[in-house]
């Protein structure tokens, strides 16, 4: 912007009066067509007429020049973009078809001004909007306009003022904000707090070459403390993975947990398609029934990810998933295989006589590639190896070391080492292939690696009389 000041108060400030292109321009006591005079009697020259106070020069060119916002020239953000539905305002994928200045939301309070897309995803479009009353800069989630994306999406609204109210009312266990929620044209939209970067950006940042033990541990004590909530109010997310959580800003290693568009009580686990793949709790796959330590799965694949920069599991299917996790893990025990609904799917099974038990036993190896492929129609592949170790331990002290000269001092890697022996443990207690052994977040909160305490060997939890007791 250019802000004019007129000659006599720049001489006053001191300005020393120079030739301007001004002055040696003939002064014409007709006004040329279409020119616009300064404050200072001088005809603008057209650079500034053209590029301040625009409108101005525009009725000056067209007395009949009418301005108005409506008729701007709107970018669109949403891909497609050609209408199919909802009297033209979706897309063919049902979502709404957004543009930059456009608003959503009627009532006083409740209008939003569309500024940038922030995100796409399974449930619809996140857009960076503002208030315009309040005019704080927020995220709002347009639902996609489906009846299976909408029921879903008052879901995530009900979990979301259950947590935000009653569970998190103060905003310190790193569980997203909801502030509002209406519905435009159909659509269901939420309106969250604005937040950052997600963490698989950050990890791609940084090249893939993952974060320090120190990061790690500052990411993982918050996400413990967000499903510490989540675990007292019965409820699981069923989602999580590092794009689902976000920084608060890039200022500081302070994140949210966010999406809980999947996310269920306990007592209401109908869905059997949970969790994405890489994070999918060996219990979803085999078909079991599950509870709240699926999220701690995740959160160990997380943990391990976040360290090594590449995910632990990256299975390309189903089968893929269990076979990376058993190759490292060995096999889940009997009881779960007894009992998962889809472990014939996987599993070769038979029976033999244990005398000693005086019964029949089921005995399962998991099929090959070949067989599997063969049965169910698909092409399985081994799929990328990304580390040379198998077992986690072997994966872990394997890592490059950091580089920094601070940190190769004897004492700095004897430190790092124990971190990471450190890590190893906490790592493994929520890798457990058996979920009712599996730490839970309040244990895993007390291991050395969260508390800092030094790390000399395995950490133990137990209940005891109802109290949490550990013993290290
Ligand atoms: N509060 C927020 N602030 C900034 N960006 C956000 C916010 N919420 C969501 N996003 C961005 O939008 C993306 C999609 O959001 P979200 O995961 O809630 O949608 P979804 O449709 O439920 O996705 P999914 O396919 O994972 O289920 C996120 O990965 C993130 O990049």
């Amino acid at each position: 912007m250019v802000v004019d000041i007129p000659p006599p108060k720049r001489r006053a400030l001191g300005f020393r009066r120079v030739r301007t292109v001004h002055d040696l321009q003939p002064r014409l006591d007709v006004s040329p067509a279409g020119r616009r005079m300064g404050s200072d009697g001088v005809y603008l020259s057209p650079l500034r007429q053209l590029t301040t106070n625009i409108l101005d020069t525009y009725r000056i060119c067209n007395p009949q020049f009418r301005y108005e916002s409506a008729h701007n020239p709107r970018r669109v953000l949403t891909k497609p973009s050609k209408p199919a539905h909802n009297d033209g305002y979706d897309n063919d994928d049902y979502d709404y078809i957004l543009y930059v200045n456009d608003w959503l939301g009627t009532e006083e309070g409740h209008k939003y001004l569309i500024l940038d897309i922030l995100g796409q995803g399974t449930f619809g479009q996140v857009v960076k909007c503002q208030n315009m009353k309040t005019h704080e800069i927020v995220a709002v989630k347009v639902v996609k306009n489906k009846p299976a994306y909408f029921n879903q999406s008052m879901m995530e609204v009900t979990i979301l003022e259950l947590l935000n109210k009653s569970c998190d009312p103060n905003d310190e266990h790193h569980i997203l904000r909801l502030r509002d929620s209406f519905i435009h044209r159909s659509h269901l939209c939420l309106v969250f707090e604005l937040l950052s970067s997600n963490l698989y950006e950050l990890i791609k940042q940084n090249q893939f070459q993952g974060l320090s033990t120190q990061l790690v541990k500052v990411f993982m004590a918050q996400l413990l403390d967000a499903m510490t909530v989540l675990k007292e109010a019965r409820l699981i997310h069923c989602d999580l993975k590092p794009e689902n959580i976000l920084l608060k800003s890039l200022q500081s290693p302070q994140i949210k947990v966010i999406d809980f568009g999947s996310a269920c009580h306990e007592r209401q686990t109908v869905y059997t398609y949970i969790q994405s793949r890489f994070y999918r709790s060996p219990e979803v796959l085999l078909g079991m029934s599950y509870t709240a330590s699926i999220d701690m799965w995740s959160l160990g694949c997380i943990a391990v990810e976040l360290f090594l920069g590449l995910p632990l599991f990256p299975g390309t299917s189903e089968y893929n998933q269990l076979t990376r996790i058993i190759d490292m893990l060995g096999l889940p025990p009997l009881s779960m295989l007894n009992t998962g609904k889809q472990t014939n799917q996987f599993f070769d099974v038979w029976e033999t006589y244990n005398p000693q038990a005086n019964q029949t036993e089921k005995n399962y190896r998991i099929k090959s590639l070949e067989q599997y492929s063969r049965e169910h129609n698909t092409n399985e592949q081994p799929g990328k190896q990304y580390f040379k170790a198998t077992s986690l331990p072997e994966i872990i002290n394997t890592a490059p070391m950091p580089t920094s000269k601070s940190a190769r001092s004897a004492h700095e890697i004897e430190k790092e080492l124990n971190n990471r022996a450190a890590f190893i443990d906490f790592c493994q207690g929520l890798l457990n292939l058996n979920p009712v052994t599996r730490w839970t977040p309040q244990q895993a909160r007390l291991h050395p690696f969260i508390t800092g305490e030094k790390y000399t060997k395995p950490f133990v939890v137990r209940y005891s009389m109802g109290r949490l007791e550990h013993l290290t």
